[in-house]
């Protein structure tokens, strides 16, 4: 009997925190060989692409951008929050750079949080996105002991309205220099995280950009031949098969097929990080001066108005303070917890079904999957 009433009281109060779960980035140069090590640890990717890599940071100081642009997604959602009522503290850990995620489940045990909602800065489902953080949470609670808050993950929002219409007005924003006639002649190139053909195979991680490019490109009208999904950021070995086409390769062909406007849209992420700065401000765009493109880049969501109102409403789901869970377009909206085989890749940590990291080990899945 005082099992149930416990049981009642957590589903009255479901959750203390909201935990946000990023990447990381190197804050300083003597950071971004350590950094490059702990995303590479384990994966099959040459040393000569890493130190590669770490030439991009140290072309920008040897900082990346991402934590601040972290703290500036935690300070916006404060304030909606504390605009909307929602009293919930918020915590931030990353995978690969402090503060790393272990230090912040450590920190949020001993402030007494018991059951976190967490938000992972990644919009797409693969193990990278999805299952790898979720691998990420298992092993800091694994690390934290008894006393580590139970940790459960928003859903994935590549279809939520808000998602659409605050990259729609990124994208609006880009082409605003334009003439009429240049926008109406223009192509819109999406781009993502390019990831290898073995870890797309066992995700919708194609599926789920593809709406919501055709999402974003019907919100601004433009017909299905005049828009593309391509990749960038490439890593790997050569002979490993990567989603294509790379942007680069696509930028020719948008030349030889007499395209003279191209506004590149990166809808894979959610700020403008390294991958962003290097891969597009740098690369892509002195490719297309070469090619006499008429080049935009339009910004991620970032702190976008209607972004963060998203993640407030993604955080009001599931503290019962609303009874709609918005999405558009061909698919409903994306499962809470995530089924046991969501994600997997083959050189992933083995775990079972690693969505929620239940202090009995259960997933919770039967209670809680939509
Ligand atoms: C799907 C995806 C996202 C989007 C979802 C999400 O955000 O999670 C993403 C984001 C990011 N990727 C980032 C940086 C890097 N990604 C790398 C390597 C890799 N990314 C991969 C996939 C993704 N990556 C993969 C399959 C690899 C190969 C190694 C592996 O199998 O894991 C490497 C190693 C060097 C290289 O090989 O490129 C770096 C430095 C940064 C931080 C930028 C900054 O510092 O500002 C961010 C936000
Ligand atoms: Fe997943």
């Amino acid at each position: 009997m005082i099992h149930s009433t416990e049981r009642l009281i957590f589903m009255n109060q479901p959750y203390d925190a909201l935990l946000i779960v990023s990447f990381g980035g190197p804050d300083r140069p003597e950071d971004v060989l350590p950094f490059l090590e702990n995303v590479l640890r384990g994966k099959p990717v040459p040393r000569e692409r890493m130190l590669e890599v770490a030439e991009h940071y140290y072309h920008f100081g040897g900082k990346s951008p991402i934590n601040d642009q972290v703290r500036e997604l935690i300070s916006a959602l404060k304030t909606e929050f504390q605009n909307s009522g929602i009293d919930l503290p918020i915590y931030w850990g990353n995978r690969n750079w402090h503060p790393m995620l272990t230090e912040t489940v450590r920190e949020m045990a001993e402030q007494g949080v018991q059951r976190a909602l967490a938000f992972f800065t990644s919009g797409y489902s693969c193990y990278s996105g999805c299952r790898q953080y979720r691998e990420n949470i298992i092993a800091a609670r694994e690390a934290v002991g008894a006393q580590a808050p139970l940790i459960e993950k928003t859903r994935m929002f590549y279809n939520h309205p808000l998602f659409i219409e605050a990259n729609a007005e990124r994208l609006r924003t880009a082409m605003s220099p334009w003439s009429d006639e240049e926008r109406q002649q223009a192509h819109l190139t999406f781009t993502a995280h390019s990831i290898p053909m073995s870890m797309a195979d066992r995700s919708n991680y194609t599926l789920q950009l593809t709406e919501t490019c055709r999402l974003i490109a019907n919100a601004l009208g433009f017909e299905k031949d005049r828009w593309s999904l391509v990749y960038q950021s490439r890593s790997g070995r050569p002979q490993d098969p990567w989603l294509e086409p790379d942007i680069l390769d696509h930028l020719k062909s948008l030349h030889e097929r007499n395209i003279r406007n191209v506004a590149v849209a990166p809808v894979g992420f959610l700020s403008d990080h390294m991958e962003v700065l290097y891969d597009l401000d740098e690369e892509a765009s002195l490719l297309a001066k070469q090619l006499g493109l008429n080049f935009v880049r339009s910004g991620t969501v970032g702190t976008h108005p209607q972004f963060i109102a998203m993640i407030r409403e993604l955080v009001e789901e599931r503290i019962g303070r609303r009874s709609c869970r918005q999405a558009i377009g061909h698919f409903g909206p994306s499962h809470d917890v995530c089924p046991p085989h969501c994600c997997e890749y083959p050189t992933g940590r083995p775990t079972t079904a690693a969505n929620i990291s239940n202090r009995d080990g259960s997933n919770g899945s039967t209670a809680r999957q939509i």
